[in-house]
């Protein structure tokens, strides 16, 4: 894998920003890491800039990319996200946020099963870069691959981020089984149907459905449910545990996107009369109009069913 040095601007010094400014840099890259705490002015950072790679948390996206915008920015930059959330007042993704404001630049995607702790002891993991533009995510791929992190390209960037987006608050219910001790069978029946609404709301959303099965989102929601080291699973874990929902926040390392994510799909599926069960309990559970115990039970006794929405009749026996 041989290219040109690329300049590199990482914007968020979180633990997914520094673990992403330590792979590109592995490759020879110059790479500066922004944090708004720091001393280097973001207009210093982004002259000359190819690659500027947001991993903001979805709550500063906005703020961040509207300073960006007023900062002198070569034509040829490529913007690349790395958040998974989305914007309470829009329901837009990331991507969309930073298209929006860069109508003119290649947009990519970079997602996948990506606990940034694993990543920064080096340990292998694979990701996906996804684009319209095939020639910008082919860059990005170049950039941040290596043979400890394999990144594929997809040209699919909603259903890539959408995985990646909508898999936390399924994580929070991964962590409330586990929590609850409801066995291997009940994950594996949770984690199952959390992906036929990944799917759902993912299809209805423009995205391609065999996204879904792949890195970025089968790949990511596996990753999240069975691991300690995710956020959004530790919450759902607290909550089964009896722990509130501010007394989780307030102790746990970084962010944990399910949550405010979890507010703005149930605004997506209300809107567009989608059924999703599973991230409807997490979201009473998050309101506290529910305990995990009663969030359990109204999962068990709706209704029967199909297993399939869209099976053809006659292909069903
Ligand atoms: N950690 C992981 O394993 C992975 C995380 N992600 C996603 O990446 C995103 C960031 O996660 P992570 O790094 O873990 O989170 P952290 O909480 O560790 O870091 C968040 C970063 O965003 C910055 N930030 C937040 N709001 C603003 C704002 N208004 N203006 C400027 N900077 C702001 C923070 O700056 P400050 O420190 O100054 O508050 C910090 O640098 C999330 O969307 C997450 O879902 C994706 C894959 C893996
Ligand atoms: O997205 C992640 C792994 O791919 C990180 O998950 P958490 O944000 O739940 O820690």
């Amino acid at each position: 894998m041989s290219q040109s040095v690329k300049s590199v601007v990482i914007l968020g010094a979180g633990a997914w920003g520094t673990a992403l400014a330590k792979l590109a840099a592995i490759n020879g890259n110059q790479v500066h890491l922004w944090s708004r705490q720091g001393s280097q002015s973001l207009v210093s950072v982004l002259e000359n800039a190819h690659i500027v790679l947001s991993a903001i948390s979805m709550q500063g996206v906005r703020d961040v990319a509207s300073v960006v915008q007023s900062s002198p920015v070569s034509p040829e930059t490529i913007f690349v996200t790395a958040t998974k959330g989305l914007e309470p007042k829009t329901t837009y993704t990331p991507s969309q946020i930073w298209q929006e404001i860069f109508p003119n630049h290649p947009v990519v995607v970079l997602s996948g099963p990506n606990l940034s702790q694993e990543i920064v002891r080096e340990l292998p993991a694979a990701t996906v870069v996804a684009s319209k533009n095939i020639n910008a995510a082919q860059s990005v791929q170049l950039v941040f691959s290596s043979s400890r992190f394999r990144v594929y390209t997809n040209p699919d960037p909603v259903g890539v981020e959408l995985g990646g987006t909508l898999k936390n608050v399924i994580a929070i219910a991964a962590g409330v089984c586990d929590g609850l001790n409801l066995g291997t069978n009940a994950k594996a029946a949770l984690v199952t149907r959390g992906l036929t609404e990944i799917v759902r709301i993912g299809k209805n959303l423009g995205a391609k459905t065999e996204t879904f099965y792949g890195l970025s989102g089968l790949g990511d929601l596996l990753a999240t449910c069975n691991s300690p080291l995710s956020r959004n699973y530790q919450l759902g874990y607290q909550l089964a545990h009896g722990k509130t929902l501010k007394e989780i926040l307030a102790s746990l390392p970084g962010t944990a996107e399910g949550v405010n994510t979890c507010r703005v799909l149930m605004e997506i599926a209300q809107q567009r009369s989608i059924a999703i069960p599973i991230s409807e309990q997490v979201y009473q559970l998050l309101e506290g109009e529910v305990t995990p115990q009663q969030a359990l039970d109204q999962l068990m006794l709706r209704d029967i069913k199909p297993e399939f929405d869209d099976f053809p009749k006659e292909q069903m026996w």
